[in-house]
């Protein structure tokens, strides 16, 4: 049993969440500073509904949602926002999610390229690694993903899979996904939504 923290970076209690109706919880769980946590489960089992409930644009039908007090959450929801046309350069977009500088220095590759092409011209694997490194590459403290690896052929999800790798540390992560060799691979501690409520799985990480 893992000690328990005081001051978690997110703490939820016999959370119960959905939009019209009830469809996950009552769930607990606590995320600390470095865990990476997986959440997987069949389709429409709530998980989705999880992460917007933690960033409250889904009803909480009971239970309580604690962030650490000043916590800076950058969530990433299942269909990134992409309008028909948008004249953005991939540098503004990341200017917009509050990255300051691009950080050369650890830009994954594939991306430097992108940074001054207009996002609505883009392919979706591309926008989806943009959009994904726009989360990462802020100082967020918890960081939220819903399935990341939409979108991306196997060369940008092993880039993928390297860029969660170094952007871990010091942060909490909360990735639902369906690609479970991508789960077993980052996450710290994996989860699945069974009956509404969380039981653990098996992780090659530990
Ligand atoms: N905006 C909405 N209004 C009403 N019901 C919704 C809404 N969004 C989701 N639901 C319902 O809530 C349930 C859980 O959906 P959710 O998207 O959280 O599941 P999920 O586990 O993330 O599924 P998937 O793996 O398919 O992404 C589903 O029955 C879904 O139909």
């Amino acid at each position: 049993m893992r000690a328990s923290d005081p001051h978690p970076l997110l703490r939820l209690d016999a959370l119960v969440a959905g939009d019209t109706r009830p469809v996950i919880g009552p769930v607990s769980l606590q995320l600390e500073r470095g865990e990476v946590l997986g959440l997987w489960g069949p389709n429409g089992t709530g998980k989705s509904t999880l992460l917007k409930a933690i960033v409250r644009s889904t009803r909480i039908f009971s239970g309580h949602i604690e962030l650490q007090p000043g916590l800076k959450l950058a969530y990433l929801d299942q269909q990134p926002l992409r309008r028909s046309v948008m004249p953005l350069t991939g540098r503004e977009l990341l200017w917009a999610a509050g990255v300051q500088a691009a950080r050369p220095e650890v830009l994954p590759d594939g991306l430097a390229p992108l940074l001054n092409r207009r996002i609505d011209r883009l392919s979706g694997g591309q926008y989806q690694l943009l959009w994904i490194w726009s989360a990462l590459a802020t100082d967020a403290d918890l960081v939220l993903l819903d399935e990341p690896t939409n979108h991306l052929d196997p060369a940008n999800r092993a880039a993928l899979i390297e860029i969660l790798a170094l952007e871990r540390n010091g942060r909490g992560m909360l990735i639902v996904s369906h690609d479970h060799d991508l789960l077993s691979r980052v996450c710290s501690r994996l989860l699945e939504v069974r009956d509404r409520g969380l039981i653990e799985a098996p992780t090659t990480r530990g």
